[in-house]
């Protein structure tokens, strides 16, 4: 799919973004990286279609787009199996077919208890669930390490590489820099609403992710620069 020229605000508040231009192809993860309020959910949603830009063309989305938010909203009267299968039935598709992907997450114990009464991890993993079910062909994740419990985390980058194996696309949000690890990410750095792509890491070289008091951040560039390491972006500073 293909983003050009995108431009977005609400109302009439200050543009959240501006120009943002790029491609995921089939079979390619990206993660969207910066401060908070920087407009990743925002960007996340304009890639699902559920927010239309102002200006500007989203071309060539996938058919089946599975979409996370960062936090599933958890006020509503059905169990999470009413829920799916009436989901599943609006989109086509089997409406069992969330009942693998529930033992996958340890979440079939829940299925009949109300969304309202779970915790909110558990309430993620419905989040979780309702997007796989429509077998995706381009999955958004908003910040998907949030609230998860230790097993369910780790599913996360296994449910990423199935997707891109079955020739999906895959766009992450992570503000706390977790899929730094994941085989071939691509890293779009999201900095006062434009987007920049971070250079692939060279073969040989590593990503050491380190945390400095703000104050310090020009001297800790220039050191590691001075050092001849590459300092390949900076997220928090406010
Ligand atoms: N529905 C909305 N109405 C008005 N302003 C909004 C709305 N949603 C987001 N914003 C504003 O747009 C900007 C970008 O928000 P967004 O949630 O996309 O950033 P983010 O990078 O995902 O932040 P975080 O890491 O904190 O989740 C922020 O200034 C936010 O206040």
């Amino acid at each position: 799919m293909r983003l050009d020229d995108v431009w977005l605000r609400y109302g009439r508040g200050p543009w959240v973004l501006r120009g943002i231009t790029a491609t995921l192809d089939p079979g390619e993860v990206a993660t969207v990286v910066g401060r908070n309020g920087a407009g990743k959910s925002t960007l996340l949603q304009v890639v699902a279609g559920l927010l239309r830009p102002n200006r500007g063309t989203v071309a060539d989305r996938p058919a089946r787009v599975g979409y996370v938010p960062e936090r599933f909203p958890a006020d509503q009267p059905f169990t999470a199996r009413h829920y799916l299968e009436s989901l599943a039935r609006v989109r086509g598709v089997r409406a069992d077919g969330f009942v693998e992907w529930a033992e996958r997450l340890h979440f079939t114990g829940l299925l009949d208890r109300p969304i309202s009464q779970l915790s909110k991890g558990s309430a993620q993993k419905v989040g979780l669930l309702q997007a796989m079910l429509a077998e995706p062909d381009l999955l958004i994740l908003d910040e998907p390490w949030e609230g998860l419990d230790g097993p369910t985390r780790e599913q996360v980058p296994v449910i990423v590489e199935e997707v891109l194996a079955a020739g999906g696309c895959v766009l992450i949000s992570d503000h706390q820099g977790q899929t730094a690890d994941l085989p071939g990410v691509r890293r779009w750095d999201l900095t006062a609403g434009e987007l920049r792509e971070a250079e692939a890491v060279t073969d040989g070289l590593v990503v050491v992710e380190v945390a400095v008091e703000a104050s310090a951040v020009d001297e800790a560039v220039a050191t590691f620069e001075a050092a001849g390491h590459q300092v390949m972006g900076i997220r928090g500073r406010t």
